[in-house]
């Protein structure tokens, strides 16, 4: 079994009166050590299919596993403890917290594990070398660049070890030279192994995928 399958799965927001069909009918799988681009216009389902990957959110019809467990079976515990196990998240906007540094920040998801102290430290030094910040351990988000920033955030959503990283334009924010060295970034983390699945409109980051995923009206119309 792939590492993510979702079978007829559809996605209906209602409110009030109205109905949206933001997902129809997706099939799509996902095996271990992909690096997946999700592609489509402005509304045409990209972020809802990621906050049900990211068990976020849950769909209306079908079926999505994770790993084999699917999450719409748990509990809201059972399914925090899934997140925090199972997928790092990488947002445009990255939500480092400001009165934390480097070190403490990357430590987060690390946080609700049972895991000794020392090793906690241990683990996220490691990801911080990973992305070459290891010099600026001590540093707080706002002595950073933006790129600076989003290193670190790669090697937050990478500590915990997850099947999974769910990256949300994680180049959006940055100039075109951070943001190829983001993205050669990400591509060495899936050489190593790192399964990743980005929705991103621009062109050189899918180009780098080893497919792309195109989403228009809820609908998949291309997986090439
Ligand atoms: N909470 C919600 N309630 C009602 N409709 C919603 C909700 N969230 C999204 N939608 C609708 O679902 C459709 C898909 O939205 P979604 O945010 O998934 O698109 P998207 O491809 O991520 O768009 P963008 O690229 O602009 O972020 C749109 O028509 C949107 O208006």
């Amino acid at each position: 079994m792939a590492l993510i399958e979702v079978q007829n799965l559809s996605k209906i927001y209602r409110n009030c009166e109205n109905l949206t069909y933001a997902l129809k009918n997706i099939h799509m799988s996902v095996e271990q050590g992909e690096m997946v681009a999700i592609t489509g216009p402005s509304g045409s389902g990209k972020s809802s299919l990621l906050n049900i990957l990211g068990c976020l959110d849950v769909q209306s019809e079908g079926k999505y596993t994770l790993n084999s467990v699917s999450p719409q079976q748990l509990s809201r515990s059972q399914l925090a403890q899934l997140r925090n196990r199972e997928i790092g998240f990488i947002f445009q906007h990255n939500i480092l917290l400001s009165t934390y540094n480097v070190l403490e920040n990357v430590q987060l998801p690390l946080q609700y594990r049972k895991i000794r102290k020392s090793d906690r430290k241990e683990m996220a030094l490691n990801v911080i070398k990973l992305v070459g910040m290891e010099s600026q351990a001590k540093k707080y988000p706002h002595q950073l660049s933006g790129g600076q920033q989003q290193r670190v955030a790669i090697a937050r959503a990478l500590v915990g070890t997850p099947s999974i990283i769910l990256a949300d334009e994680p180049t959006g924010a940055l100039d075109q030279n951070t943001g190829r060295h983001v993205l050669g970034l990400l591509k060495n983390l899936v050489d190593a192994g790192s399964t990743i699945i980005i929705v991103t409109h621009d062109h050189e980051v899918s180009s780098q995928c080893n497919r792309i995923v195109k989403i228009v009206d809820g609908e998949i119309v291309a997986n090439i």
